[in-house]
């Protein structure tokens, strides 16, 4: 089967920084997949390298098996990618709605739209007219969230998203994020804490040094075990 995304023994760079050595990984259709690992290895170097913020000297990125040109992260959307930054980058002076349809600029036609993501997150449609950064950092995550559904993705990249929240949001996200894994996009969760991948995600590949270290099945791995692989 033709991954969705796939990364073959990518090399990337800031500058003459070697961070990414040869980094292999993919996502089926419909697949929920970890990228996990400590501080500073780099997980987000692998979502800039996509979007182009970091240069790739090696190695190929492929959509569904075709080249995919290294894309800004506004016209990700247009191939099928939206990813949920980490940090969430909520615009300040916009209202949450104009958050939303900022995610909309480029959209694909699709199911998403303001109405379906006010139905996943009602308090958005509550607040629409307040400022995105009145929010509690778990209604942040669920604006940045909506903003990157609004483009209609067939792959979700998220990064870092329980970064902040605290345990009981985490849950309530990871609830979301299954009931969206149920509406057929895949989903590529960068994660250094386990509590939001354990129960999503399918399979997993460990990130360390800039390599993959590790991967496997996520049901086939016990808890130790994997926490054991992050922390080496
Ligand atoms: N713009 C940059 N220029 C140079 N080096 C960078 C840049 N951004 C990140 N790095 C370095 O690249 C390495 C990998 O960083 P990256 O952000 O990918 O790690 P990460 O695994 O996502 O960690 P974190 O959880 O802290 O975000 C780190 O050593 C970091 O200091």
């Amino acid at each position: 089967m033709t991954a969705l995304l796939e990364f073959d023994a990518v090399n990337a760079y800031y500058g003459a920084a070697h961070i990414l050595h040869g980094v292999s990984l993919k996502v089926d259709e419909g697949e929920r997949v970890a990228v996990l690992g400590r501080n500073g290895v780099g997980k987000t170097t692998i979502v800039n390298t996509l979007l182009a913020l970091a240069t790739m000297r090696g190695g190929a990125i492929r959509m569904r098996g075709a080249a995919l040109p290294r894309v800004a992260g506004h016209t990700a959307a247009m191939h099928g990618i939206a990813v949920v930054p980490q940090g969430r980058k909520i615009l300040p002076n916009l209202s949450i709605e104009e958050n939303l349809k900022l995610g909309a600029a480029l959209r694909r036609p699709g199911r998403w739209d303001l109405d379906a993501v006010y139905a996943l997150f009602p308090v958005l449609r509550e607040r629409r007219h307040t400022p995105g950064t009145a929010l509690s950092g778990g209604q942040q995550q669920m604006l940045a969230v909506g903003r990157a559904l609004m483009a209609n993705p067939d792959l979700l990249i998220l990064d870092e998203p329980s970064e902040g929240l605290a345990p009981v949001i985490v849950d309530e996200l990871a609830g979301v994020l299954r009931d969206l894994a149920g509406t057929g996009v895949a989903i590529l969760l960068i994660e250094q804490h386990l509590r939001l991948v354990r129960d999503l995600s399918e399979r997993f590949y460990v990130i360390s040094k800039g390599a993959v270290s590790a991967t496997g099945v996520m049901k086939d791995v016990d808890q130790k075990t994997l926490q054991a692989s992050i922390m080496r």
